[in-house]
C-alpha cells in the first residue's frame, strides 16, 4: 500500500512544454496541475478529519447530558448501540483517515512533488546560457533549485493539512453552534472576519518581509560558497579582518530584512491571541447566560466551550505556521525568479542536427558586445576553409576567446550570422553543434569525478582501452597511473577534487586534451590548451595534436607565438577585429602588430634562436 502511494507522482517528469507562470502562485498551480488528484485527495482527507474531530465535541456534548439524564446503572445497557458507535467512529474512522493522510503527506508528496519541482527545476537552469551562469553565484543557483522543492512541498503541504483542515473546523464549528444558538454562531462568525481582516492587513506585509529575507539569505549563501570556492585567492590577497568584515556585513543585511519579518509576525500573533481571548471569555458568557435561562442544556455548554477552545488552540497552530507559510511562499517567490527567467540562448523548434562534411567555418560580419554599446568583437569576417588549420593570435583583450565563445553558441551573436557547412549555427540544436567541436580551454576545471568519468564526458560508451590510448596520447597515462585519493581509489578511479583542485594546472590540462582527443570531433577550438604545460611536455603534447588535427577544422588561440607559428594561416586580433592574416613567414615580413609581437616573445622569455625553432616546428 505505502509503495503503490510513492509510486503516485513520478520526479522524473519534465515540466510542460510552454512558457512559464512569473508568480510563486501561478507557478505552484503549474506544478500542481500536472499531477492534481493527489492534492484532491489529501483536500478530501483533511477535510473529513476536520468534521470527524469537530463531531467528536459532539459526542461530549451528547455524553454530559447522558450522564444527567441516565440513572447510572442503566447507562451501558440503553446506550450501548450509541457508545459502540462513538468508538468505531473514534477508533477506525479516525485511524483510516489519520494513515491514508499520513500517507499521502510522505509517501506521495514529500519524495514526489519535491523530486519532481526539483528535477524541473534543475532541468531548466541546464537550458540556461553560459551568460547566465557568469551572473549568478553558483551556490546560489543550487540552493534556489533546492530550496524550490521544498518550499513548494512544504507551501502545499502546510496549506492543505493546516490552513484547509483549520478552515473546515471553523466551519462546522460556526455550524454547530449557531445550531445550538444564533448568538453563539454570531459570535464565531465575528471573529473569524475580524482574523480574516487582520490577515488581510499582514499578509501582504508577511510575504515582501519574507521575500526579501528569502533573497538576502540565498545572497548570504552564494556569497558564502563564492569564498570558500575561491579560498587560496582569499586566503593569500585578503586580511582575516577584512573577509570578517565583509561576511559579517552579509550577515547584518541579512538579519535586518529577517528582523522586519519576524516583527511583523509578532505584532500579528499577538493582535490574533488578544481576539482569541475576547472570543473565548464572550463564548463563555453566553453559554452560561443561556444555559441559565434554560436554553442550553448543560451538555450543549460543554459542547460550545470545548469547540470554542479547540478552534482557539488550532487558529494558534495556524499562526505559528503562519510564519513558515509565508517563508515558503517567499522562497518559492524568490525560486521562482531565477526559474522563469527567459533563456537567452534557444534552440528553434524543430531545428535539426549539424551535419558537418569538411568543418568549414564562416564569420559573416559578426558583432558581439557582450550587451554594452560597442567593443569586443567589431563587425568581424573570417572564412575558415574545411580542414584549415588557423592560429588565433592578439593582445590580451582582443577578443580571441570570445570568438570562440560565440563558434561554440555559448551567446549569440548580436549582429551577423556564424555558418558551419552553410548551416546558420542558430539554425541547429546547441548540443549537435558542440557535439561536433572538441575544445581544450583556458582555465580547464575538471568535475569531481572520477578521472575515467572525467575523460570519458564527451564519449560516455568509450572502452577502457581507449581512454588509455587518449591518456597516452595526452600524456597523462603516468601521473594517472600513479594517482591515489584519500579514499583509496587510484588510477583512473581516483576522484580528481572539487573543480579538479587536487591536480595541478598542467595535469588537469592533459585531461583535458585526453578528453578531446577521446571525443574526436571534426572542429577542434584550443584556447591557450597547452599554456598551463612545461615547455617539454607541451613540445611532446603538440606533436601528438599535429596528427590528431589531420582532417580537421582547427581554431588555435595562443599567447605563446611558437605553438602556432606552424599553422595553415595566423589571424592577428585587436580590439575585436583582425587587423592582419598570413602565414608566420609573410606576417614576420610585413612587420605589424605580429611581427612586434613575435619580438617581444623571443627577446623577452626565450633566446631567439630557440624560439624560432619551435616555431618551425
Ligand atoms: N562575460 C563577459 N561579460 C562582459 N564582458 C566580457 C565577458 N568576457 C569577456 N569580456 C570582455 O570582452 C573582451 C574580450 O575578452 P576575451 O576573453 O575574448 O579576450 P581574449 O583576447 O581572449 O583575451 P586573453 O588573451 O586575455 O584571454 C574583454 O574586454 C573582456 O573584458
Amino acid at each position: 500500500m505505502l509503495r503503490s502511494l510513492e509510486g503516485w507522482i513520478d520526479p522524473f517528469v519534465s515540466a510542460p512544454a510552454g512558457k512559464l507562470p512569473v508568480t510563486a502562485g501561478g507557478y505552484l498551480w503549474f506544478l500542481v496541475r500536472q499531477s492534481p488528484w493527489p492534492f484532491v485527495a489529501m483536500l478530501l482527507l483533511g477535510g473529513a478529519t476536520a468534521l470527524v474531530e469537530a463531531g467528536l465535541y459532539s459526542f461530549i456534548g451528547i455524553i454530559v447530558d447522558l450522564l444527567q439524564t441516565t440513572p447510572k446503572d442503566e447507562l451501558f445497557t440503553q446506550n450501548w448501540q450509541l457508545f459502540a458507535g462513538m468508538a468505531a467512529v473514534v477508533l477506525v474512522l479516525r485511524t483510516v483517515l489519520a494513515f491514508f493522510t499520513a500517507g499521502v503527506e510522505e509517501q506521495t508528496v514529500v519524495p514526489g512533488f519535491y523530486a519532481r519541482v526539483r528535477w524541473q527545476a534543475h532541468q531548466r537552469i541546464m537550458e540556461q546560457s553560459i551568460a547566465f551562469f557568469h551572473d549568478e553565484f553558483s551556490g546560489r543557483i543550487s540552493s534556489k533549485v533546492w530550496q524550490a522543492g521544498q518550499a513548494a512541498g512544504e507551501f502545499m503541504v502546510t496549506l492543505l493539512q493546516v490552513v484547509w483542515y483549520i478552515a473546515v473546523y471553523a466551519l462546522a464549528t460556526l455550524l454547530l453552534l449557531g445550531e445550538l444558538n444564533w448568538r453563539l454562531g454570531a459570535v464565531i462568525l465575528v471573529w473569524l472576519a475580524a482574523f480574516s481582516l487582520i490577515a488581510r492587513y499582514y499578509v501582504p506585509r508577511i510575504r515582501n518581509s519574507s521575500k526579501a529575507s528569502a533573497h538576502a539569505a540565498s545572497g548570504a549563501t552564494g556569497r558564502l560558497v563564492d569564498t570558500y570556492s575561491n579560498i587560496q585567492t582569499v586566503k593569500l590577497f585578503s586580511s582575516r579582518e577584512s573577509e570578517q568584515a565583509s561576511a559579517r556585513a552579509i550577515f547584518e543585511g541579512y538579519l535586518t530584512v529577517l528582523k522586519r519579518f519576524t516583527r511583523n509576525l509578532t505584532e500579528v500573533r499577538s493582535l490574533m491571541s488578544l481576539l482569541s481571548s475576547v472570543m473565548m471569555v464572550s463564548i463563555g458568557w453566553f453559554s452560561l447566560v443561556l444555559w441559565q435561562s434554560g436554553i442550553l442544556t448543560a451538555g450543549n455548554v460543554a459542547v460550545s466551550l470545548g469547540l470554542a477552545l479547540r478552534l482557539n488552540l488550532l487558529l494558534g497552530r495556524m499562526l505559528g505556521q503562519l510564519n513558515s507559510l509565508f517563508r515558503y511562499f517567499g522562497t518559492l517567490q524568490d525560486s521562482v525568479e531565477m526559474l522563469t527567467r527567459p533563456i537567452a540562448v534557444t534552440d528553434q523548434p524543430g531545428a535539426p542536427a549539424l551535419m558537418v562534411s569538411t568543418g568549414a567555418i564562416v564569420f559573416d560580419k559578426v558583432s558581439f558586445h557582450y550587451g554594452k554599446r560597442g567593443g569586443v568583437i567589431d563587425d568581424l569576417s573570417l572564412t575558415v576553409k574545411g580542414g584549415e588549420k588557423i592560429g588565433i593570435v592578439g593582445p590580451s583583450g582582443a577578443g580571441k576567446s570570445t570568438l570562440a565563445s560565440l563558434l561554440l553558441r555559448f551567446h549569440d551573436v548580436e549582429s551577423g550570422r556564424i555558418l558551419v557547412d552553410g548551416q546558420d549555427i542558430r539554425q541547429v540544436t546547441q548540443a549537435s553543434l558542440r557535439a561536433q567541436i572538441g575544445m581544450v580551454a583556458q582555465d580547464t576545471s575538471l568535475l569531481h569525478r572520477s578521472i575515467r568519468e572525467n575523460i570519458a564526458y564527451g564519449r560516455q560508451d568509450a572502452s577502457m582501452a581507449m581512454l588509455e590510448d587518449a591518456a597516452r596520447q595526452a600524456h597523462a597515462l603516468d601521473f594517472i597511473q600513479s594517482l591515489k585519493d584519500s579514499k583509496g581509489r587510484s588510477g583512473f578511479e581516483a576522484q580528481v577534487g572539487e573543480r579538479g583542485v587536487k591536480l595541478s594546472g598542467g595535469q588537469r590540462q592533459r585531461i583535458a586534451i585526453a578528453r578531446v582527443l577521446l571525443k574526436n570531433a571534426p572542429i577542434l577550438v584550443l584556447d591557450e590548451a597547452t599554456s598551463a604545460l612545461d615547455s617539454e611536455i607541451e613540445a611532446a603534447i603538440q606533436d601528438n595534436l599535429i596528427p590528431l588535427m589531420q582532417g580537421k577544422t582547427v581554431l588555435a588561440i595562443a599567447h605563446r607565438l611558437s605553438t602556432i607559428a606552424a599553422m595553415d594561416r595566423l589571424i592577428v586580433m585587436d580590439g575585436g577585429k583582425i587587423v592582419e592574416e598570413g602565414t608566420h613567414d609573410a606576417l614576420l615580413a610585413r612587420g605589424g602588430l605580429y611581427a612586434d609581437l613575435w619580438e617581444r616573445q623571443s627577446g623577452g622569455f626565450l633566446p631567439a634562436g630557440e624560439m624560432l625553432a619551435a616555431g618551425e616546428e
